[in-house]
């Protein structure tokens, strides 16, 4: 709401002019105030019968002068790198409508709760100099027939007059959530007709309307698919829970706000903090350095010390335990071996992909762990490939093996792929010496019989059942070679709970396999391109 904000700006100038004009606020903040209802009055005038509060009355949150930046988001600097485009191009719309380039309409943040990214989104405007207009998806669940769609309209309409701007609607799978899902039992037809009215409010644009529309959400994969199209939200960016250094940089944040005794060490309070927080989000973060202050005043403190730090963390621990499942140190341990089993493998098979980051911070959704590799733009797979592949999805299990008396679930998506890449190799790509180069996966419509015998079936499945198996040995041989390797990447694991390419070269000395590193270099090469301006 503009208008309200008259009385604070008037204010915030005076003590900066001086302190003349100071003490002239009182005077001043009264005139704010009449001018503010007059306006009211004024615009509410215009706005038929029911007059003033009919139409002044609007339900989403208006910043004009967003005060957050870039710098008060630490610890994702990926979705930082992603949103400077939005950044860029709302600073200055000319530079690309001369261009004939066409700026994405908007982005989904997704990610854990508390990790930022309503603070993102909010600091992408203060970084342009924007407008943030946002709304909560939530709220509109509840809302009578048609109120959900005029304040749609609404934010749109003033979103669009102080353009360039950024509309933010945060929890947006409240409204965006597939339709048709949730018909029925608690089916909300308002909530669709919101859904629809954002759609169409995204297509209305045209390239001149310099608004970008960014939304957050931690459920990205119930969203309707049309809110993905071109033209929409095109732009995915995911934002995880801050592994160590990124936790260490969030705490240089908000422990600006917090009263330290001079002699401390900042830089040693950052790296011992940020190593009692594993799987804490930005939001735990920021929670902890309040509490501690707090726990500093109810003892008449005059500095927040380590162990107002060390008892806040307990008391955060405490809490989110009771939410969500934190690791403890055993479990932290079997994930670290099985991820450097993964990591292991991908270095020493010459037909895996690139590794780019291994990472034992939960990623939520049930994911423990997990290592990224470079997705391969490859077509065509060699059986070596498909071998090599599945070998490193098995370092995982075979690591836990090696390392630990009892084995854990941990592993069971990993299972899944294997056999379905084995189940490929063996009834579509004719793989199989024994089975031959026969289909048997084409689509025979109603048809349900098996395309094939039982003596068939039985060498189909043990067909698998081979190939599954000597991926295991294999895989088994080589993280014994490998042993050293594992303890070490595991160890490296365990203390700074990601591993980067970098960090593996340190480790291992170069990949041994020049030809297939190829791959990575163009990669990276081109990720600098799109890095400069
Ligand atoms: N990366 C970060 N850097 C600094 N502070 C952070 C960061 N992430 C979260 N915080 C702190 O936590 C607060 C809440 O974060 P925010 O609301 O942006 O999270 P969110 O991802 O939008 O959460 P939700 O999914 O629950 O809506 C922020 O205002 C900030 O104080
Ligand atoms: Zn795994």
């Amino acid at each position: 709401m503009p208008e309200v904000m008259w009385i604070p700006v008037i204010y915030v100038q005076t003590v900066s002019i001086g302190k003349a004009l100071f003490q002239l606020a009182p005077s001043l903040l009264l005139l704010g105030f009449l001018l503010w209802t007059t306006k009211k009055a004024l615009s509410g005038g215009a706005g038929g019968i029911f007059g003033q509060k009919k139409k002044t009355f609007k339900k989403f949150n208006a910043e004009k002068n967003v005060k957050v930046n870039f710098a008060d988001v630490a610890g994702c600097d990926e979705a930082k790198e992603e949103i400077m485009e939005f950044v860029k191009f709302l600073k200055n719309p000319a530079k690309y409508e001369r261009l004939g380039a066409k700026i994405p309409r908007g982005a989904i943040l997704s990610g854990p709760p508390g990790t930022g990214k309503t603070l993102l989104a909010k600091a992408t405007a203060g970084e342009a100099g924007v407008p943030f207009y946002s709304v909560s998806g939530s709220e509109f669940v509840e809302m009578f027939v048609g109120v959900g769609a005029s304040r749609v309209r609404d934010l749109f309409k003033t979103a669009r007059e102080n353009a360039p701007s950024i509309v933010f609607v945060d929890e947006i799978d409240a409204i965006g959530k597939s339709r048709g899902k949730g018909k029925g039992m608690g089916g909300n037809d308002e909530r669709e007709n919101t859904l629809n009215q954002l759609l169409v409010e995204m297509d209305g644009f045209s390239t001149s309307d310099h608004v970008v529309v960014l939304a957050g959400t931690n459920r990205a994969d119930v969203l309707d698919s049309a809110l993905l199209r071109p033209g929409r939200f095109d732009r995915k960016i995911y934002i995880s829970n801050p592994e160590l250094e990124g936790r260490k940089d969030i705490f240089g944040v908000h422990l600006k706000k917090i009263r330290l005794a001079p002699s401390c060490d900042l830089d040693d309070l950052k790296g011992r903090l940020s190593a009692l927080t594993p799987g804490m989000s930005g939001a735990d973060i920021a929670n902890v350095c309040n509490e501690a202050a707090l726990i500093a005043a109810r003892h008449n403190e005059e500095y927040v010390r380590l162990h107002d730090f060390e008892q806040s963390i307990e008391r955060v621990i405490a809490g989110l335990e009771k939410k969500t499942k934190l690791l403890s140190p055993d479990e932290k341990k079997v994930v670290a071996y099985h991820e450097a089993g993964h990591a292991i493998c991908g270095w020493y098979l010459e037909y895996a992909d690139p590794l780019l980051k291994v990472s034992i911070v939960p990623r939520g959704q049930g994911a423990l762990g997990y290592a990224q590799y470079l997705p391969a733009d490859i077509f065509l797979y060699t059986t070596q490939k498909m071998l090599d592949r599945m070998t490193m999805t098995l370092g995982g299990r075979v690591s836990e093996e090696l390392h630990f008396n009892s084995v854990t679930s941990g592993a069971s998506d990993d299972f899944e792929k294997v056999t379905g890449l084995a189940q490929r190799m063996v009834l579509q790509c004719g793989m199989s010496p024994k089975i031959g180069t026969i289909s048997y996966t084409i689509d025979r419509g109603q048809d349900m019989t098996k395309p094939y015998s039982e003596r068939t079936a039985k060498t189909i499945d043990s067909e698998i059942r081979r190939i599954v198996d000597e991926c295991h040995e294999r895989c088994k041989n080589l993280l014994i070679e490998k042993a050293d390797q594992v303890e070490l990447v595991a160890q490296e694991l365990l203390t700074k709970e990601v591993i980067t390419r970098e960090d593996m070269i340190r480790l291992l000395g170069k990949r041994p396999f020049a030809n297939r590193n190829d791959a990575f270099d163009k990669y990276l090469a081109g990720k600098d391109e799109k890095g400069e301006d």
